[in-house]
């Protein structure tokens, strides 16, 4: 079996007065370890919710999720999250939250804790700062913390919710460098949720692109089979990202197109 597997899940809402809203269709999908996979699509067509399926935040209405061999059935720490939101501890420093990140981990000693913190923190680029409290730095930081300290707590998948959509733009560009840095060096399966296809095609392996509400798999386009795995920002330029792009938008904005015909 795939190291994650999305088998025909569907989910639908309950509303107050007791109707259904359907947000995902049936859909399947399988994910290899070491993976990124990128889900984009109109707004509010329901990639979160998916993403929050695999997390074990919303549990399926119908359909199963498997992450390693094992039936997804809540949250637990085999699934780290990053979400828009500073997800930080404010009363912590920046080391101090990331600490946090091992304080489950009953596999290893309270030395090879501090080792692994400080490893995330300098791969964070953060070492300057270990000792600064949350409020004292700047909104990229602490992104950046929050990402340190899911990776410390050695997840077996990723799960990153629009992480850099309050960032200004120079941030945000800096953090996505960062972030194909660190997943080289760590290898980990990642899914990432954004409305910034760009940012989609920069960092993907394979871009899901989801239909209009409810959602179901209109693409899965394997990026990694034309672009290279090591990209820099000169590859916005080129002519094949560029194809990439304009597939996905073009998928995107005929799905919005059908969305606005029928309001
Ligand atoms: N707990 C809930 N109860 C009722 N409806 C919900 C709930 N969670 C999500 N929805 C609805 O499900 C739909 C899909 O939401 P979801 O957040 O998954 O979409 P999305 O594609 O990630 O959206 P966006 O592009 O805006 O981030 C939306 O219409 C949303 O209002």
């Amino acid at each position: 079996m795939s190291f994650i597997r999305i088998s025909d899940v569907a989910k639908q809402f309950t509303t107050p007065d007791g109707g259904t809203i359907p947000v995902v269709r049936p859909l399947s999908l399988d994910i290899e370890e070491g993976e990124f996979v990128v889900f984009v699509g109109p707004s509010g067509c329901g990639k979160t919710t998916v993403m929050r399926m695999v997390g074990g935040l919303e549990t399926p209405t119908s359909g199963e999720i498997y992450l390693k061999d094992k039936l997804v059935e809540g949250p637990s720490r085999d699934k780290g999250m990053v979400f828009q939101s500073y997800s930080s501890f404010p009363w912590l420093t920046v080391l101090g939250n990331i600490r946090f990140g091992l304080k489950y981990r009953s596999d290893i000693s309270a030395a090879e804790k501090e080792k692994i913190a400080r490893h995330y923190l300098d791969l964070v680029g953060l070492t300057p700062f270990a000792d600064y409290t949350i409020n004292r730095i700047s909104g990229g930081m602490r992104q950046r913390v929050a990402i340190a300290r899911t990776l410390a707590a050695n997840p077996l998948v990723l799960l990153m919710d629009e992480p850099f959509g309050a960032l200004d733009a120079l941030s945000r560009e800096r953090l996505q460098l960062q972030l194909m840095d660190l997943r080289r060096a760590e290898r980990k399966t990642v899914i990432f949720v954004t409305h910034d296809v760009d940012e989609a095609v920069l960092l993907a392996d394979r871009i899901v692109v989801f239909s209009k509400r409810p959602a179901r798999i209109l693409a899965d386009i394997p990026v990694s089979a034309t672009l290279p795995e090591k990209r820099g920002l000169d590859i916005l330029d080129h002519s094949d990202f560029r194809k990439i792009r304009r597939d996905v938008l073009a998928l995107i904005r005929n799905e919005e197109r059908s969305m606005e015909a029928a309001e």
